[in-house]
């Protein structure tokens, strides 16, 4: 249905998107997971004909969306990172304002406001202004203006930074809801691993520009699997302990936790005897273990090397 091939922007000599092939297929829901920074609402913006790529092409069901841009845009629903309402007018003033945009009028545009309020759940408040909604009503509305002209693929970025948390599993509840009844496809981009694992068939784990790997959640973690991840909590963290853990070969990747270390290691039978070694050497006492299957944020420490959220 889309698919991007060696897609590029480079802005002066910043190379925000490097050489990123991604395909959505009709139905799907796909993920683009990345820290801030990596480049997802460069590449959306490409995807959705806003930003022309200094490289690549991106093709909606085999057609160039750059050669007449405005003849795909009806096929694709855009929730933009900012929100991206008037403050002082209502929601219904809002939606008709959009709706008209995009050529909408009469009762086929009120017939569609009314059906994408009930979607939101947002009926009852729509004559109050927008300026007095919380930050995931209005987050609600953005959603609700992206699928007025009943698009083929809803494209969003980010949509629930800066909500709370009941706000943003509302938002994700529907979005589900919108993939798995209504067949509509998604392009979901988050830096939040579990809204991903949670939303997406598949997904694009994306850093520094590129995409660093690529599957369903299942085959994400299949990478890690002579791996394990363990946790290992001491009374106090200390230097001694820390350098025994970076000389020790079956440990691939070491994080300082709040109480402890995030140790993701090859399976080993010995390591965890030696742990115990290493504490009694330095002087400080594990004071609780534990082994846990390895998670996508694992995966992406052993992709990059960092935190998602770093
Ligand atoms: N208009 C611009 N001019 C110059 N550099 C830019 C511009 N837009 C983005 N960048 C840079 O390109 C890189 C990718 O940014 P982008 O916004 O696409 O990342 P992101 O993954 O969406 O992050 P975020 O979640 O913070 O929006 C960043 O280093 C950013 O500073």
């Amino acid at each position: 249905m889309l698919e991007a091939q060696n897609l590029e922007m480079k802005y002066k000599n910043k190379l925000a998107v490097d050489n990123v092939n991604l395909y959505i297929e009709k139905g799907e829901s796909v993920g683009l997971l990345g820290p801030n920074g990596a480049g997802k609402s460069t590449t959306i913006s490409m995807i959705s004909t806003l930003l022309p790529p200094t490289k690549g092409t991106v093709k909606y069901n085999g057609k160039d969306i750059f050669d007449k841009p405005e003849s795909i845009r009806p096929f694709l629903g855009v929730v933009p990172q900012e929100i991206a309402l008037y403050d002082e007018l209502s929601a219904l003033e809002n939606l008709t304002f959009f709706g008209k945009i995009h050529g909408l009028r009469g009762q086929v545009l009120k017939d569609k406001i009314q059906k994408v309020l009930e979607l939101v759940e947002l009926t009852d408040r729509k004559k109050d202004a927008v300026k007095n909604y919380s930050g995931g009503m209005k987050r609600r509305i953005n959603l609700a203006v992206a699928l007025l002209h009943d698009p083929e693929i809803l494209i969003m970025d980010e949509p629930t930074v800066g909500i709370d948390p009941q706000s943003r599993n509302y938002i994700l509840d529907m979005v589900k809801k919108l993939n798995k009844e209504k067949k509509l496809t998604i392009l979901y981009t988050s830096h939040y691993m579990e809204e991903v694992e949670k939303l997406c068939d598949r997904i694009y784990i994306m850093d520094h520009g590129q995409i660093v790997a690529s599957g369903t959640n299942e085959e994400l973690k299949s990478i890690l699997t002579n791996e394990e991840t363990i946790e290992v909590s001491v009374n106090v963290h200390d230097d001694h302990f820390t350098e025994c853990l970076m000389n020790n070969q079956s440990i691939n990747q070491i994080t300082k936790e709040e109480n402890g270390y995030r140790l993701i290691v090859s399976k080993s039978e010995e390591l965890l005897v030696k742990l115990f070694e290493y504490a009694k050497s330095s002087n400080i006492v594990i004071t609780g273990i534990q082994i846990k299957k390895p998670t996508l944020e694992d995966v992406f420490l052993h992709l990059t090397g960092k935190k998602l959220r770093d």
